[in-house]
């Protein structure tokens, strides 16, 4: 066989050895490979070339067209290239800090690699669904902040919009009492919520109506002047009227001269085929480019740091794959109910409001594979794939539960998830999950990703544990006891509250003798980073989108590909009517979620602390 033939014939075996996370085993195969290695490196680069400028999605290929700044334009606008053509959004011009923002503001401004909007254009955010909860608790509330740390455009509006009659001073006492200055000891924030609340005004409509969108225009036009004009729509209604106003702000109040683009809030969906349905009606009147998928837990200041913590650091890339991780854990918890939003819950469940989304997010960032660079498609193609590698979900692999009425020790009596009028009294709707999930790749094969999330729980935390292996021939393992696994490292990123990263390791207590202890190399935010408030992710999700960065959005393939993972166990879990294990509101959920961990030879990390 001719050198060439043979290394084509074994271009997978140097790829596997070349990719693989053991770094022996690529050093191994370095050295074998080097008489071939400027041939075959030759061929890997072509065929790396190849798959950037095609991706796969969902078994299909699609060629990426490239958009003049260099983006990808994904699915829509190939699906439907003549709309989108029509539609794909001008990119702004370079922007500057607010005058008069603080130093750190600038600097922060200058960190941002994407620039955004000059002075001289004008940039209106219209909140769809002005007079709802998230609207007074998030939305506002993020916009403040924004303009306090001087982030938004110097020209800028806020409309409100909802069918609530209102006036402009009621829409303002509205806001004025969510607003709050973070920091006791800010300056002029009472002169700064006016300065704010004088640019917010309200506009009362129907969500189906282009005339009522048209008269939206006509008012932002008047803010607007003759300056370039980017507006953004955040929607912040049910999702049943996403599309009316998709349809008609995009008919009626699209930005002539600037861009338009619109934050599309959760549920995506119930399942693969209605997230397919909702996708494809936003497409025919916005282009991908234009659509902002939000999920406020990519917003959050650990999760951003999850990719820093393990591209920036050389300990912690190397040991990431199943050569040194046993386990890994994601966890969400709420120590409340589902106070006041049972109508909402009952209808999708604990699966849908946080695992398919919040949590499949935090484990994609974790699992992907590196990615090409920092760019929004580059980290939402590694995404994809990682999502698109998971095994199906198998219904022994889950655990859902109900919690029950509790009344603890002191009297104090917690409702039942069943006791709230809104849901039916036999609904057997899951507020806790807990599930083992695999990836199928080189990186994570036979690693149990085990995700769990329940509301009414003992405590209130989001965090992702990583167990590793035990130590091979270790030293030290008579002072461990019989149980080793105790003495094994763990990573825990806590996303909220409390915000930290510590890693658990085993030193030697101070003395004489050789004595073992278990301590926490441990980084705390609010220790380390004293004078800082961290941004609410809404803020932080917000500005991207006037930015433009699409990095902590997510995009339709992506959205796919969580769907089909979890939409064969949602209906598995309703056509066999599973019942629910029961909890006690205040609880540490059912039992069955240790059983589970435990067919795994998995401890559960927030039960031992
Ligand atoms: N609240 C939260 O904590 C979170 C909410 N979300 C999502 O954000 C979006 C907004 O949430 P939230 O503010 O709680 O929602 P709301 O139920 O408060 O609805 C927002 C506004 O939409 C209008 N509206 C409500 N129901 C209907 C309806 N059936 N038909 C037409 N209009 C209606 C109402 O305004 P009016 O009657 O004045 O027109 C209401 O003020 C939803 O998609 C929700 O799933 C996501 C994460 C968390
Ligand atoms: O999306 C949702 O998130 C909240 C939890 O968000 P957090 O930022 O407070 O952790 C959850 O309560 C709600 O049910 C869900 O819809």
């Amino acid at each position: 066989m001719s050198a060439a033939r043979s290394l084509s014939a074994g271009t997978l075996a140097f790829d596997a050895l070349l990719d693989s996370p053991s770094s022996t085993l690529r050093a191994q195969s370095r050295m074998l490979a080097l008489p071939l290695v400027d041939n075959y490196v030759g061929l890997r680069a072509t065929a790396k070339l190849t798959r950037r400028s095609a991706s796969v999605r969902d078994g299909v290929a699609f060629v990426e067209p490239v958009s003049s700044n260099g983006a990808a334009v994904a699915a829509a606008s190939v699906a439907a290239p003549k709309e989108a053509e029509k539609k794909t959004e001008k990119a702004p011009p370079a922007r500057q800090p607010q005058a008069g923002s603080s130093p750190q503001a600038q600097k922060d401004f200058k960190d941002m690699q994407t620039g955004g909007v000059d002075q001289d254009s004008t940039c209106s955010v219209t909140v769809v669904g002005a007079s709802g909860d998230l609207a007074k608790k998030k939305i506002f509330p993020a916009l403040f902040a924004l303009f306090y740390e001087g982030y938004l455009p110097k020209h800028f509006t806020i409309y409100g919009y909802a069918r609530s009659k209102m006036t402009n001073e009621q829409l303002r006492d509205m806001i004025s009492t969510t607003l709050t200055c973070r920091i006791d000891q800010r300056e002029n924030c009472g002169q700064k919520q006016e300065d704010f609340l004088k640019r917010c005004f309200y506009h009362a409509g129907q969500y189906d109506s282009e005339d009522s969108f048209k008269e939206l225009d006509a008012k932002l036009r008047e803010q607007e002047g003759d300056r370039t004009a980017n507006r953004v729509f955040y929607l912040s209604i049910p999702p049943n009227i996403f599309v009316d106003v998709a349809r008609c702000s995009s008919r009626a109040a699209s930005s002539s001269n600037g861009y338009t683009r619109v934050i599309v809030e959760k549920p995506f969906g119930r399942d693969l085929q209605s997230s397919g349905e909702l996708s494809q009606g936003l497409a025919e009147h916005l282009s991908e480019d234009q659509i902002y998928r939000i999920d406020h837990y990519l917003g959050k200041e650990l999760v951003e740091n999850l990719s820093v913590l393990r591209f920036s650091n050389l300990i912690f890339e190397p040991l990431w794959s199943r050569q040194f991780i046993r386990n890994v854990q994601i966890i969400f918890s709420e120590d409340f109910g589902t106070e006041g939003r049972g109508g909402y819950f009952d209808n999708y469940g604990i699966i849908r409001d946080i695992m398919q989304n919040h949590l499949l997010q935090l484990l994609a960032l974790l699992a992907m594979e590196p990615p090409v660079s920092l760019a929004a498609e580059d980290i939402r193609n590694e995404k994809v794939k990682a999502l698109r590698s998971m095994k199906p979900i198998r219904l022994e692999d889950v655990v859902v539960g109900q919690y029950k009425e509790h009344t603890s020790k002191s009297g104090v009596s917690y409702p039942a998830y069943t006791d709230d009028k809104t849901v039916p009294s036999n609904s057997i709707t899951p507020t806790f999950s807990c599930i083992a999930m695999f990836i199928d790749n080189a990186r994570w094969d036979g690693v149990p990703f085990l995700m769990k999330a329940g509301k009414a729980l003992n405590d209130k935390r989001a965090e992702i544990r990583i167990q590793f292996r035990h130590v091979p021939g270790n030293l030290y393992k008579n002072s461990f006891g019989t149980d080793l696994d105790k003495a094994t490292n763990e990573l825990v990123m806590r996303v909220q509250p409390d915000e930290a990263i510590y890693l658990k390791i085993n030193n030697k207590v101070p003395g004489l003798g050789v004595r073992l202890d278990r301590s926490n190399l441990n980084l705390q935010y609010a220790e380390r980073y004293k004078k800082k408030e961290f941004p609410d992710s809404y803020e932080r999700l917000i500005l991207d989108v006037i930015n433009g960065d699409k990095r902590l959005f997510i995009r339709d393939d992506e959205l796919a590909a969580a769907w089909k993972l979890f939409t064969p166990l949602l209906k598995e879990l309703e056509e066999k009517q599973v019942a629910p294990e029961l909890y006690p509101y205040g609880s540490r959920g059912p039992i069955g979620a240790h059983y589970l961990a435990a067919k795994y030879n998995v401890r559960w990390g927030d039960q031992s602390v």
